[in-house]
């Protein structure tokens, strides 16, 4: 069976869900305050608790890829597993593996993640443009065939991110800087979809002011820095104005180290849950 779009399915885990995207981010330190050790037994036992406790209640769960790849071949098995327990018990999955390349060579991560029957099949992957926009193509075009989506790096929520991101390219004749360019191409391939497109950006929670930048993708944009990286879910209307509802805030370690009771995990994501409805809705 076809899978809806990307953007269609998305939209109606936000309003049944919440906008809540938890990580999965097993961190060798996060292992060890679980009391777990930091080998493919405790790499398991982290990842089966997140999904077990959360799985059926936030809209999307976004497995870091790092930290799985980290074992090996044995890492990649439980990162299969995970995907696909996460995906039955109801939440949509955002692989996390920041993928770009030359277009030859990104038709085949987009295989890897995004073509139907993979193994590691995921219902978006994280991409960065930074080969060049036109480089993902293969994985845009896979994507709309299998009904999955793509985030775009566009304004990531690293203090570094600047030096590439707020380059302007001296024959631009719009003067956009870059991370405004990849936000042009999202529109752009958004463009007359509803409820919303399938590709998303990444835009840090932790930027500030962005009413400089066109937001307005008709597309997810997928807001991480909640927690760990000190944004709260209080700046949310602050940094992204008119498309706050169309924010899908991400929070990895903020909750992962309430672990490893999963009703202290599940009371977490409740937490962070509320307060980013409260904030969206007083936006
Ligand atoms: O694409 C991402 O998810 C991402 C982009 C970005 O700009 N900043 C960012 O922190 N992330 C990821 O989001 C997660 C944030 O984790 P915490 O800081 O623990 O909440 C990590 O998995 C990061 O790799």
């Amino acid at each position: 069976m076809n899978l809806e779009p990307f953007g269609t399915r998305l939209r109606r885990a936000m309003d049944e869900r919440g906008p809540l995207c938890v990580g999965i981010d097993p961190h060798a330190s996060l292992l060890t305050d679980w009391g777990l050790n930091d080998d493919i037994a405790g790499l398991e036992r982290f990842s089966r608790t997140v999904v077990e406790a959360l799985a059926d209640r936030v809209a999307v769960l976004k497995p870091q890829s790092a930290f799985f790849e980290r074992f090996g071949s044995r890492g990649i098995a439980v990162l299969e597993k995970s995907v696909g327990e996460a995906r039955a018990a109801g939440a949509l999955v955002v692989m996390d593996a920041k993928r770009g390349d030359i277009g030859s060579t990104m038709a085949a991560y987009a295989s890897a993640f995004l073509e139907k029957g993979s193994p590691l099949f995921s219902d978006a992957l994280t991409v960065s443009p930074y080969l060049g926009y036109g480089s993902l193509k293969p994985a845009v075009e896979l994507a709309r065939e299998s009904g999955a989506g793509l985030f775009v790096l566009a304004l990531t929520s690293n203090p570094e991110g600047g030096e590439v991101q707020h380059a302007v390219r001296p024959d631009d004749a719009a003067r956009r800087n870059v991370g405004a360019t990849m936000l042009a191409h999202l529109a752009e391939e958004n463009a007359g979809e509803a409820p919303m497109g399938s590709f998303g950006a990444v835009v840090g929670a932790t930027l500030g002011d962005l009413s400089s930048y066109d937001l307005d993708i008709n597309g997810p944009l997928l807001a991480p820095g909640i927690g760990a990286q000190g944004a709260t879910p209080a700046d949310l209307p602050g940094v992204f104005g008119a498309v706050v509802r169309r924010v899908v805030p991400n929070v990895s370690r903020g909750v992962l180290r309430h672990g490893p009771d999963a009703g202290a995990l599940r009371a977490s994501a409740d937490r962070f849950a509320e307060d980013i409805r409260a904030a969206v809705a007083a936006a």
